[in-house]
């Protein structure tokens, strides 16, 4: 069986989901997609050969009979209103991060998605599905360093545009960690706490970069989490977990070791799609091989996306305050208790 998608924006990342689903995995086909931009929308079509139809919009895309996943590329201000239409349409949905842009708005995603009695969203939070990730979390799994009480984090990119600010270090980028922390250490996250270095001179007015954030969960770990969005050097993603009975560490991006010139040196990768290129193809193919299977996605859910905004809400408040602020989620609704997604 193949699964066919529609895809509603085609830009960056739009685009490298469409090349993957229709160069890299098997068991999809793209056959839609859309774009405020229709030229762009178009351009995709022939700068990948898709024998896909142009649609003016999300809903007309939606509509189509022969979509059967919606994958949601857009602005993320954008993402609410297609997935719940998605959803109600008994779609499935692949939804890049955020989920939406408020907790409010992921409930609203929660309850249409119990509504259709069956789970058909996925968020894009990949870093689930990195070999590096996945080890960390079987050596935790696995009691091999005893229990977790510490996390040191880093992510860094080596520069962003000029429309990136302060807040944006949370909904854009912390939120990688705000998902992938809680669910490497099995715990739910309690306060957060920001406080800012002096600022990088190659920052701009209106962000503060970096930023680090103190995160502890309910089970007392504390997680330091630095935020540094214009590092230069390149883009760097970094964790340690300090357990009881010793330290794993997220391994470092392999590349060959260069002897030259009287140094020893190995390159740093300078953007995200490269870093986690692996960890998009697997995410996407196990997507579509639970759905052609199991009749469900089996990665990140819509509550996931719900804890991530409500946390990055914490966290925007912190960044304002300078105080420790509380995150404190809705009780957890049975139909998403089941724990499925502990490897890759
Ligand atoms: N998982 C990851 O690592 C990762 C990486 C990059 C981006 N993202 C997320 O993916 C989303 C897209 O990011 P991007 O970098 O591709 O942005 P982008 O600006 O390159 O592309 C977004 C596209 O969506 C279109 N668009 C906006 N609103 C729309 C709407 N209502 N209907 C149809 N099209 C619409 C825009 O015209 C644009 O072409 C964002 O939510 C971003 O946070 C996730
Ligand atoms: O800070 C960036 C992250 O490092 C990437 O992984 C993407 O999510 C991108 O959208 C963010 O701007």
């Amino acid at each position: 069986m193949t699964l066919k998608f529609g895809v509603v924006g085609t830009g960056a990342i739009g685009r490298e989901h469409i090349d993957r689903i229709t160069n890299k995995l098997s068991g999809g086909k793209i056959v839609a997609v859309t774009d405020v931009n229709q030229e762009s929308a178009k351009q995709t079509v022939e700068m990948y050969q898709l024998d896909a139809v142009v649609y003016p919009d999300d809903q007309a895309l939606i509509a189509d009979e022969n979509v059967d996943v919606v994958v949601v590329t857009s602005w993320g201000p954008a993402h609410e209103a297609t997935v719940v239409a998605a959803v109600e349409a008994g779609k499935y949905v692949f939804c890049e991060k955020p989920l939406a842009t408020t907790a409010e708005g992921c409930m609203r995603i929660v309850e249409a998605e119990m509504k259709q009695g069956k789970k058909l969203v996925q968020v894009g939070f990949m870093r689930r599905y990195d070999n590096g990730y996945v080890q960390l979390k079987q050596a935790i799994d696995n009691h091999e360093i005893g229990e977790p009480l510490m996390i040191r984090a880093a992510h860094r990119n080596p520069t962003v545009g000029e429309n990136y600010v302060t807040e944006m270090a949370v909904v854009d980028t912390l939120i990688h960690e705000i998902d992938v922390l809680h669910w490497l250490v099995n715990d739910d996250y309690k306060s957060v706490q920001v406080v800012f270095p002096r600022k990088t001179k190659y920052s701009h007015e209106k962000l503060q970069d970096p930023q680090l954030f103190t995160i502890e969960t309910v089970g007392g770990i504390v997680m330091s989490v630095e935020v540094f969005v214009n590092c230069k050097y390149g883009y760097d993603i970094q964790c340690e977990v300090i357990g009881e009975d010793g330290v794993a560490k997220l391994p470092e991006y392999s590349s060959i070791v260069m002897r030259k010139d009287e140094k020893l040196s190995t390159s740093i990768l300078n953007d995200w799609k490269y870093r986690f290129m692996d960890a998009y193809n697997v995410e996407i193919q196990d997507f579509i091989d639970s759905v052609t299977k199991k009749g469900e996605p089996q990665g990140p859910t819509s509550w996931d996306g719900y804890i991530a905004a409500v946390t990055a809400d914490a966290c925007v408040k912190a960044q304002q305050t300078g105080q420790k602020e509380a995150i404190v989620l809705n009780e957890k609704p049975a139909f998403y208790s089941e724990k499925k997604l502990q490897k890759a």
